[in-house]
Formats: structure tokens, C-alpha cells, sequence
């Protein structure tokens, strides 16, 4: 196995049967296509985002990953183990964080999961200190390893359970909503953490997540599913050019003056006194469209604004992602 392919999905799918009720007592049976040939490799250290809208197939392509669910089809290799197969080979290799669920023990003090996980792991007992002393100083947990589970807020929780899964030191951590529903300041906490994880122990990261801001800080690689299928896989800023977005180009002119008339190149979107707002495509220079405003209109001043990322990834969902092809170089 090369480090370059640390993790390799090859035609990759997963389909559920399901019985749908379809009278009062017939029920039909059919077929769901969670993950649709889904292909891709992360090299060892990466940390790469894993985004799509609800049901796209992320948690399924993750419990497959982990060896919880089997493929239908394809292959599929976690540091060169076959994770259904190996299921508890391969739990020793990776970390998994589900932001949604917890892995601790709910009536027991924090301290008291990590000492199970320990023995069940079968953690030697320096490696198991240095990584629970590591955890705790730079998630800055010492208050809360008495503490049981059920009476820490969610920011803690989470915290907690981001060292559960590093105190065997994983090659790979998988992490499912990890800020989910947290405060500004833990989420900014957590990022921290990663990124040093990261940069300091190359532990290879898949990140799934709604909160695009993860991403932008944590991640040069994202790919993007839907309907179970690879839709993009690039770098995020990769995305605007086939996210089929526009930029604003923001005027300020010298008085106010009606609504900027350029031809179909642009159109304003927005008036404010002597400001006005103008969209264009985000695959065009925006240099003749300035030349044109200032040939014709008093310009003062201007300014060309990005488009938004959660405003590029809304509208890939929204276009079905016919446009858009996986990126070669990663499939
Ligand atoms: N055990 C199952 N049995 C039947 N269908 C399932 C099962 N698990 C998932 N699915 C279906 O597979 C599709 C993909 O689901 P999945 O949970 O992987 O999506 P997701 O991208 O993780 O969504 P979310 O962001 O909502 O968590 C959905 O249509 C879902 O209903």
C-alpha cells in the first residue's frame, strides 16, 4: 500500500433493499442507491473535507470506511486493510468521532470511559498516558475528567469524545459533524486541535460536515456528494468555477444615477444611494466590465466581491450537479 493511497475506494457502492408500505397491507420492495460507484484516494496526512446535502450518502460511504457496513460493490482499502473483513484489525488503525452520538459512558465520570477504553483497546500503558496527557492540555480537559458524561455541555462532550478516539493514536480519524451545535469558541477550540493533530502526528482526517467555515479552515481538499455520487474533488476554491457562481463588482460613484445599464454581461442587483452592486459571471474577468462602467458613469471608487461559498455549494445541490464532473487527478 503507498502512502498516496492510504485510503482507495474503487467503484465504490452501497445499496439498501427497503420495504415501503404501499396499502393496508402491501408492502413493496425496492431499492435505495446510497453510494453509486464512488471512486477516490486519500494520501496518508491529508485532511480532506467530505460534504453533500442530507442523504447524500456520507454517513454510509463512512460506516463502510469503518467496516460497519460491507459495499455492494466495488473495493475498498483503509491502510491497505479491507475494512469489512477486518473489522477489528482496522479499529485499531482508526478513530471515529459521530458528532451526533457519543462513545463515552454516560453515567460514568469521563476519566472512567478512558480507563475502559484502555483495557479494551489493549492501549500500552505509556502510550495511553501520553496521548490522554496530550488530549487533555490542548483541549484543556483537566476539569472535566471527573465529571460524568451526562452533566457536560455539548462543547465538552464533544471535546471528550475527540480524545476517546485518538487515545489508541489512530492513522486515521474520521470525524461526522464534529462542531455541530457548538459555541464559536469551542468550535474554534476543536479546529485548533485538528489542525495541529494534523501537522503534528500526519494523522490522515475525513472530515463530513454542514458548517462549510470547518472546511475553509481546515481542509486545501474537498470532495462533494450527492445522490450518492462523487460530484467534485478539488480544492475549495476550485469549487466557484463550477459552482457556476458570480462575483459583484461594487461601484461607488459620485452621485445617485438609475440602475447601470451594461448590456447582459451584468446586471445590478442591488442599489444603495450612489453604490450599486453588479453581478457577473464568476468564470470572467472582471477588468471590460470595469472599463465600461467607468467610460459611462461617474465612478469614485469599486471593489469586486467573491462569491460566497455556502452560496456556490447551495447551487450545486439546486442544478443536480449535471454540470459538474469529478476532478481527474483524485479518481
Ligand atoms: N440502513 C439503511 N437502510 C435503508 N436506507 C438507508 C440506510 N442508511 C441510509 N439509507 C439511505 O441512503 C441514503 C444516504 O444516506 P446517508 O445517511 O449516507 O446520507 P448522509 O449524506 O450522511 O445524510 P445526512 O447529512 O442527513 O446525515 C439516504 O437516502 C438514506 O435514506
Amino acid at each position: 500500500m503507498r502512502d498516496e493511497e492510504f485510503i482507495r475506494l474503487d467503484g465504490v457502492e452501497k445499496v439498501f433493499d427497503v420495504r415501503r408500505r404501499t396499502g393496508f397491507l402491501r408492502r413493496e420492495k425496492h431499492q435505495v442507491r446510497a453510494v453509486d460507484s464512488i471512486s477516490f484516494t486519500v494520501a496518508r496526512g491529508e485532511m480532506v473535507g467530505y460534504i453533500g446535502p442530507n442523504g447524500a450518502g456520507k454517513s454510509t460511504t463512512i460506516k463502510m470506511l469503518t467496516g460497519i457496513l460491507t459495499p455492494s460493490g466495488g473495493r475498498l482499502r483503509v491502510a491497505g486493510i479491507d475494512p469489512s473483513r477486518e473489522r477489528t484489525r482496522l479499529a485499531q488503525r482508526i478513530g471515529v468521532v459521530f458528532g451526533q452520538r457519543t462513545t463515552l459512558w454516560w453515567d460514568l465520570p469521563l476519566i472512567d470511559s478512558y480507563r475502559l477504553m484502555h483495557r479494551m483497546y489493549r492501549i500500552p500503558d505509556a502510550r495511553y498516558r501520553a496521548n490522554l496527557d496530550r488530549c487533555v492540555e490542548l483541549l484543556d480537559m483537566s476539569e472535566l475528567l471527573e465529571v460524568p458524561v451526562r452533566q457536560l455541555s455539548l462543547g465538552q462532550r464533544m471535546r471528550g469524545d475527540i480524545a476517546a478516539a485518538l487515545l489508541h493514536d489512530p492513522d486515521v480519524l474520521y470525524l461526522d459533524e464534529p462542531t455541530i451545535g457548538l459555541d464559536v469558541v469551542s468550535k474554534a477550540k476543536v479546529r485548533e486541535f485538528l489542525r495541529e493533530l494534523n501537522a503534528e502526528r500526519g494523522t490522515t482526517v475525513l472530515l463530513t460536515t454542514h458548517d462549510l467555515t470547518d472546511i475553509e479552515q481546515l481542509c486545501r481538499r474537498v470532495m462533494v456528494i450527492d445522490h450518492g455520487r462523487l460530484m467534485y474533488d478539488g480544492v475549495l476554491s476550485g469549487l466557484h468555477e463550477v459552482g457556476e457562481s458570480e462575483r459583484t463588482l461594487v461601484v461607488d460613484l459620485e452621485r445617485e444615477v438609475p440602475p447601470i445599464d451594461i448590456g447582459p454581461s451584468a446586471r445590478v442587483v442591488r442599489v444603495e444611494g450612489p453604490r450599486q452592486w453588479l453581478a457577473f459571471p464568476a468564470s470572467e474577468s472582471a477588468a471590460p466590465l470595469v472599463a465600461r462602467v467607468a467610460a459611462d458613469y461617474p465612478l469614485v471608487d469599486l471593489s469586486v466581491r467573491e462569491p460566497d461559498i455556502e452560496a456556490v455549494i447551495a447551487n450545486m445541490y439546486a442544478t443536480g450537479g449535471d454540470l459538474l464532473q469529478p476532478q481527474a487527478g483524485n479518481s
